[in-house]
This record gives C-alpha cells, structure tokens and sequence, in this order.
C-alpha cells in the first residue's frame, strides 16, 4: 500500500484533478490520497488556504464577507462544473462555510483554523466524488473518522502518538481513501491545523500509520534540486538523500516538503518520494535512511531570511555557572525561541527569527541582559540570511569548508558568523540578506558547476 499526498498545485484545477486520477489509476498500490486544498494556478494567483484567511479577516473585523466568500466558492464551482459534478455540492461547501463562521465568529482563532481547514476537507470531498463519477470506489474520510488526533494548539497542531494506531484500521477498508491535508482534531473536539504547508504532515503521519511501503509526495517538479530553482535556473537535481540532509535543508528553506513531515516516516522507516504530478513519468527523488555519498559529500546548499543576532560579550563567560541559562531565560519570560547558539570563550551569539524581535522587545531585553548579566558588549545585527551547505559525506570529507569560504571570498560575499556545531550534516553560514542571492549562486558554483569530483579528490 502506498500512501501519495498531492499539494495545493497539484489540485488546482479540474485538469489538475483529471491529472490526479489518472496517477492513482495507474497503481492500484496508491490507496490512500491526501489532498491539500486548490493551489496557486499561475504566479499571480492566490491559494485557496489565503483566500480562506481573508475570509477570516472580514468576518473577524466585522465586515461584510460577501466578496471573500464569492472567491472561495468560485474556485470550487469552477473545479466542479468544469468536472461536470453536482452543484449541490458547492451548496453543501456554501452551507458548512456558513455554519463554521456562525459557530466562530466569537472566536478568532478557532474560526482561523477551522476555515484554513475547510480548504482541504471541501477539497477531499469534490476529489472523493470526481472519482466516483469516474466509477472509482472512493471515499472521502474525515481526520477525525481516520484518528488524526493532535495538540490543541490552534495553527501549530502537533500528532499525539495515540494516532498511529487508530489510523492502522485504515488498512481494512476497502476502495480509495481521500484523506484531506493539513488539519487534526484536539481531545477536546477543536480542529486544529497544522504549520503552513501542513498537508505534508498529514501524509507522513498516514503513511507511518498504515506502516505505507512508499509515501509519495507529489507536487509541480520533477525532483529536489540542490539548490532552490527560484535562485539558480535548472539546477541540478538529488537523487536520493537521507532523512537527515532532508530534515536540514527542509528546515532551511526548501519548501518542497514540510521539515515536520519527517520525524513519523523515519520512526516508521518509510521512504518518501517527491513526484512531479505534471511528469510521473520521471523518477523523483528518494529521501531514505542511507545513501552513497562517496561521489556527492554536498547534496544541497539551502537558505532563508529573516533572521537577527543578539551577540553578547563578557570576559570569563566561560567560568561564570548558569551564564547561559539567564540569557536564555531572559528570551523565554518575552517568549522568544532561538535557533541557534554559536560560542566563543567571551562571547555568545543568539540566532532568532527576526519577526520575533520588534524594537519594543529589543529595548526590554538588552536592558534585563546589561542589569541582571552585566554584560562588556552587546550587539544586535538584523536583517541577517543563513546559508546552509548539506551532506551527509561532508564530516569525512577534506576541503568541503575550504571550498565555501574561497567561493565567498571571489563573490565578495562577507561571512558574518560560521555555524559548524554539533549537526554533523550541516555547515551554517551567516551573511547578511542584501548578499543572499550572490551567496547561494557561489555555493552552486563551487559544488555543483565545477568538476567537482576531480576536485575533492586533488584534495585528498
Ligand atoms: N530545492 C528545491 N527543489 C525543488 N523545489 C523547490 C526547492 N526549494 C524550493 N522549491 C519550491 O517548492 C515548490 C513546491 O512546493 P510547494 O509549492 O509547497 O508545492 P505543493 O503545492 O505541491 O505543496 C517548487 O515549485 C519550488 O519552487
Ligand atoms: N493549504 C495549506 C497546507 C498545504 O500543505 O498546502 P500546499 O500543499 O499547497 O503546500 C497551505 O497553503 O499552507
């Protein structure tokens, strides 16, 4: 059995629907889907799960919602009357649509989540009956008829481990099954969403449950480039790597799958394969427990903004109990989370994401940081990129490091903080976000462009 999740652009559309079929015809092993809800269908256009948040802002700001409703059911009523399906069932999408707000409209964050929601359960529903109509037996189950069972923290869903075994019971039914993306339920009966993107969750934590032999991701490229294609044009595509180097580079902006969707197939040891819906015909990529990495020690070089750096200077830090337990304590009384905490003998950086740190918090905690640690210096850098160089081969490798610095140095690329910590698969780099593009096109360069096999091993 295996499970594929198609994302917001592989069901975009009625063509992207008939695409879909088609898919699942071709394997009577692919039993059960997970839908996300109607993507974008070209550039300028707008996700369905955006829509459903405008729609949010209108109800909540007491707004007449007409014209936001309009947009979300146009799309569905597209997708349906272009698949020749029964209008009654965008009157039963405008029916729910009504009872959700009416139940929420005092409570915006539940209404948030329970709308984000309906995307891709109004989706799973018109999917479910477009495969009937094509005489398939195919049944739409809700997460809550499936056992999808998670935290009850609106947006930020996490699976309570109860799930894995009530979803088992999914291997016993019979047909396809047409699970929608992206949302659980709470023990206390609450729909909860997952981070955005989250449809990928969803489709990790089936296939973990129906212990899948394969969880296929399919979405709009043929394979995981090395690099991201926005930045470098036609880059090179991975093959195969491991859960690990997925989980880095996921984290670090390679959108194309959830770095949260990985923790249940590794528990599982299910490998995942991110297909082209547009091309099923090529191979994909493997994300597995292992790979071969003699020939290829670096297999993607990610990136992100949006970060800032609180750097905190004190002679003897080093000899001073409990110095970085207050610092952090500090962040954790204005609930701030960290991402990393690269070290000196005097010093600490502290890595966050930057939408965190508005000037009113910065000037609270530097205050709390001089009085309660007295601190010699403190910096604080903002608009800050961090680069990241992955691959499992790169710890036993000579000459990976050497190669990132010279690549900087010859694109004028000044590296602000080096990250080489305790992740054996990551080199971390930080530079600031005016630079970023430059920074990634050189990394390509040097481990992807030039003959680099030659070039490790003249170095060894
Ligand atoms: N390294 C990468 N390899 C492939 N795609 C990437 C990479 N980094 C970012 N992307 C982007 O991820 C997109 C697919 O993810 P997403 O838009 O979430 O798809 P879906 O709609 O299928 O969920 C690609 O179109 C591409 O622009
Ligand atoms: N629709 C949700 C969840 C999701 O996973 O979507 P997509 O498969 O389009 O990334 C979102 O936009 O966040």
């Amino acid at each position: 059995m295996k499970v594929a999740k198609f994302g917001g652009s592989s069901v975009a559309s009625a063509e992207k629907f008939q695409q879909v079929a088609k898919i699942i015809g071709a394997d009577p092993k692919r039993k059960i889907i997970v839908v996300s809800a109607p993507g974008k269908r070209f550039n300028e256009d707008t996700k369905m799960t955006d829509l459903l948040i405008q729609l949010t802002g209108a109800v909540v700001s007491g707004r007449t919602y007409e014209k936001e409703m309009k947009l979300v059911l146009n799309r569905y009523e597209e997708i349906a009357s272009q698949l020749s399906l029964k209008h009654t069932l965008i009157e039963q999408i405008e029916s729910s649509l009504n009872g959700l707000i009416q139940e929420y409209q005092h409570d915006s964050l539940r209404l948030a989540d329970a709308l984000k929601a309906s995307g891709e359960d109004n989706n799973a529903k018109l999917m479910a009956a477009y495969l009937n109509a094509l005489g398939k037996e195919a049944h739409y189950v809700s997460p809550k008829d499936a056992g999808i069972l998670v935290t009850d923290q609106p947006g930020m869903a996490r699976v309570l481990p109860e799930s894995y075994a009530l979803l088992e019971k999914l291997r016993e039914r019979s047909g396809i099954l047409v699970v929608p993306g992206f949302f659980g339920y709470s023990k206390q009966g609450n729909i909860v969403t997952f981070p955005r993107g989250g449809s990928d969750i969803t489709g990790s934590i089936v296939a973990a449950g129906v212990q899948a032999e394969l969880y296929e991701n399919f979405t709009d490229v043929d394979s995981i480039y090395c690099v991201n294609p926005t930045i470098v044009p036609n880059p090179k595509e991975i093959k195969d790597l491991t859960y690990r180097e997925m989980r880095e580079l996921a984290y670090s902006g390679f959108s194309v799958f959830h770095d949260e969707a990985l923790q249940p197939v590794v528990k599982a040891g299910i490998a995942v394969c991110v297909k082209n819906t547009n091309n099923p015909a090529a191979r994909g990529t493997y994300i597995v427990s292992e790979r071969n990495y003699n020939d290829m020690p670096v297999v993607g070089i990610a990136s992100d903004k949006g970060f800032c750096n609180i750097h905190v200077s004190k002679y003897l830090m080093n000899r001073e109990v409990g110095f970085g337990r207050k610092l952090l304590e500090i962040l954790e009384d204005e609930h701030i989370s960290y991402e990393h905490t690269p070290s000196g003998i005097d010093n600490i950086s502290v890595i966050m994401r930057e939408n965190q740190w508005t000037k009113e918090v910065e000037e609270r905690v530097i205050a709390r940081i001089q009085a309660e640690l007295e601190v010699d210096d403190i910096t604080v850098e903002r608009d800050l990129a961090l680069v990241m160089v992955v691959g499992e081969g790169m710890n036993s490798t000579v000459g990976v490091a050497a190669k990132a610095t010279n690549a900087f140095a010859r694109a004028g690329v000044n590296i602000e903080m080096i990250n080489q910590g305790s992740s054996e698969v990551s080199m971390m780099f930080g530079v600031k976000s005016a630079s970023h593009d430059k920074a990634v096109r050189a990394l390509y360069e040097v481990y992807f462009n030039e003959i680099f096999s030659i070039s490790y091993s003249n170095l060894h």
